[in-house]
């Protein structure tokens, strides 16, 4: 059906994309629009709904996004989840203020279980929250639907018109009843039609990448992570040998990972496969440098040098796969989302590459990675193991890089992830990894004084990386961890553990 279809009107959120998967999966297709798009053109796709999502601006800011009043009179139900329940606020002449207390994080909430998007759940619950604006006063015609202890308004509806807001985000998997919250929108409010399965992505994109660079040879960046190996056996699949693949040792890896990728590599994967050896070069290039955002670029670059380098030796190449998936280019920025971090293979590209990329896997999350390399047939171990940034140990020593402190940061790493698999943890904690904040404190150690490193240790659970909670490892564990990097560690003395969600972190501590 045509017309079943919600639009998306992206004001810049960080979860706008996840908004679209969450009403594809709830069987109806989505997409996500600029929220420039005019009404016109809205109205000539006659969708069954239409959500606004989140972002980073004010509403009573001038120079705001905005849209055109009209939309709340189509007749077509709207959702304004965050930025965009905010919106719908300030258009309708409700009232929107700078709240006394800022929610990032998980909220407990009261739902009015009597509302259309609540309908048939618990009044209490969790959600999760990304918001220093609040409604102070709803529009006419609207009631309150939903309040946690700082958030007087954290919904409201006139279902009389089939207007919604929400001042959490029901689209990301922390709102532990998010699903059946979107799906009250989609499927009772809009009465959207499940219309739409997941069609076969892999055989779809397969012939795509043949159609394009059939006959042609392709490189593809290679790490030995997830989204890298899906990407190589997907575009492997499409032109066989044409295929080249490069992994490059920037001496930013962990310990003993560049042996490991390569063997694991060269044992379970028939595909040319070349390993450049490229420390010095970047460890060079990043001496002095001490602004996070400096350091992606340099390291986003020198990785396009190298593949140019590789590439002429192999004659002309002019396609370039990389693994990038939708939170790298969501964080690196877009036209109207800010940039969070410049993912090396996206925001930290120079301008003058070369190469035209092929990027199979750009509108997915991690998770829909996992299943898709599944599906391909890549070992279960392979497609479950943790994420580890290109940019890798060096935007987890923070500040300048120096060889003394990534040889700090590697072994601590090491220790931190030996323990959590010795006490199997491996399986249930989605990332794990010791960073090097660059602050020195005092210490006494042998009934003498030290002034030695900190070092840092974040474990997170999530999904798909856009969001994530603290893990609870167990004091035992993170005790043992903590004796053990400081007795056997040179040149540390203090152990913390990172307490903190996404947002308002990062996982990465640059
Ligand atoms: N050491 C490396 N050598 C070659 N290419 C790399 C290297 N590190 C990263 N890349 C390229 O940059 C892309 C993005 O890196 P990223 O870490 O997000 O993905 P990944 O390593 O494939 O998967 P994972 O998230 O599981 O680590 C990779 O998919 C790959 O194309
Ligand atoms: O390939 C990458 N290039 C990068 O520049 C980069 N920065 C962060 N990450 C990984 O992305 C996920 C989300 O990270 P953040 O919460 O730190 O933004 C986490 O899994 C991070 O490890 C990167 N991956
Ligand atoms: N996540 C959002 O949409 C935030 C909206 C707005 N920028 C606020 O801080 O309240
Ligand atoms: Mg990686």
């Amino acid at each position: 059906m045509e017309n079943n279809v919600i639009l998306v009107l992206d004001f810049g959120g960080q979860y706008n994309q996840l908004i679209t998967r969450r009403v594809r999966e709830a069987g109806v297709y989505s997409e996500l629009i600029s929220a420039k798009t005019s009404i016109e053109e809205i109205k000539r796709r006659n969708p069954v709904g239409i959500i606004l999502t989140g972002g980073p601006n004010s509403v009573y800011e001038e120079g705001s996004m905005t849209v055109s009043e009209e939309i709340f009179s189509l007749g077509i139900p709207v959702l304004g989840i965050c930025y965009g329940h905010q919106l719908m606020t300030h258009k309708l002449k409700g009232k929107v203020n700078t709240g006394t207390v800022k929610e990032y994080g998980k909220s407990h909430i009261h739902f009015e279980s009597e509302s259309v998007m609540f309908q048939g759940l618990p009044e209490e619950s969790v959600v999760w929250m990304s918001h220093q604006d609040e409604v102070v006063e709803v529009p006419e015609g609207f009631k309150v639907t939903a309040f946690t202890k700082d958030c007087k308004v954290a919904a409201m509806e006139n279902k009389e018109k089939n207007l919604y807001g929400l001042q959490f985000h029901p689209e990301v998997v922390h709102s532990v009843l998010g699903k059946e919250i979107l799906s009250n929108f989609i499927h009772g409010a809009c009465k959207a039609e499940r219309t739409w399965v997941m069609k076969d992505f892999a055989k779809e994109k397969i012939e795509e990448i043949r159609v394009k660079a059939d006959g042609k040879k392709v490189l593809c960046a290679l790490s030995g992570g997830v989204d890298s190996s899906v990407a190589a056996v997907l575009v492997h699949k499409a032109i066989g040998d044409n295929l080249t693949c490069i992994f490059v040792d920037h001496g930013l890896l962990r310990k003993n990972e560049g042996d490991e990728v390569e063997k694991i590599f060269r044992e379970r994967f028939h595909m040319n496969l070349i390993r450049v050896n490229a420390q010095d070069r970047f460890l060079g290039k990043l001496k002095g440098v001490e602004d996070p955002e400096r350091k992606r670029k340099i390291i986003g670059e020198e990785f396009i040098r190298v593949f140019e380098e590789e590439s002429n030796k192999l004659g002309k190449i002019d396609y370039l796969v990389q693994g990038t998936i939708y939170p790298d280019v969501v964080e690196s920025g877009t036209e109207t989302s800010q940039v969070i971090k410049s993912h090396h293979n996206v925001g930290g590209l120079p301008e003058d590459i070369e190469f035209e990329l092929i990027e199979p896997l750009r509108e997915l999350f991690k998770d829909e990675v996992r299943v898709l390399g599944e599906e391909l047939g890549i070992p279960h171990d392979l497609v479950y193991r943790q994420p580890f940034p290109g940019p890798g140990l060096g935007i987890r020593v923070l500040g300048e890089v120096t060889e003394e402190k990534l040889e700090i940061v590697r072994e601590a790493d090491f220790i931190f992830r030996d323990e959590v698999k010795k006490h199997g943890l491996d399986e249930t904690i989605w990332q794990y990894f010791a960073a090097l904040p660059n602050v020195r404190s005092v210490g006494v150690m042998g009934d003498g004084r030290t002034y030695s490193h900190l070092i840092a240790l974040r474990a997170v659970q999530s999904t798909d990386g856009m969001t994530s909670e603290w893990s609870r490892i167990p004091y035992e564990v993170l005790d043992i961890v903590s004796r053990r990097i400081v007795n056997e560690v040179p040149g540390v003395n203090r152990i913390v553990y990172d307490v903190t969600s996404k947002p308002p972190s990062t996982i990465e501590w640059e």
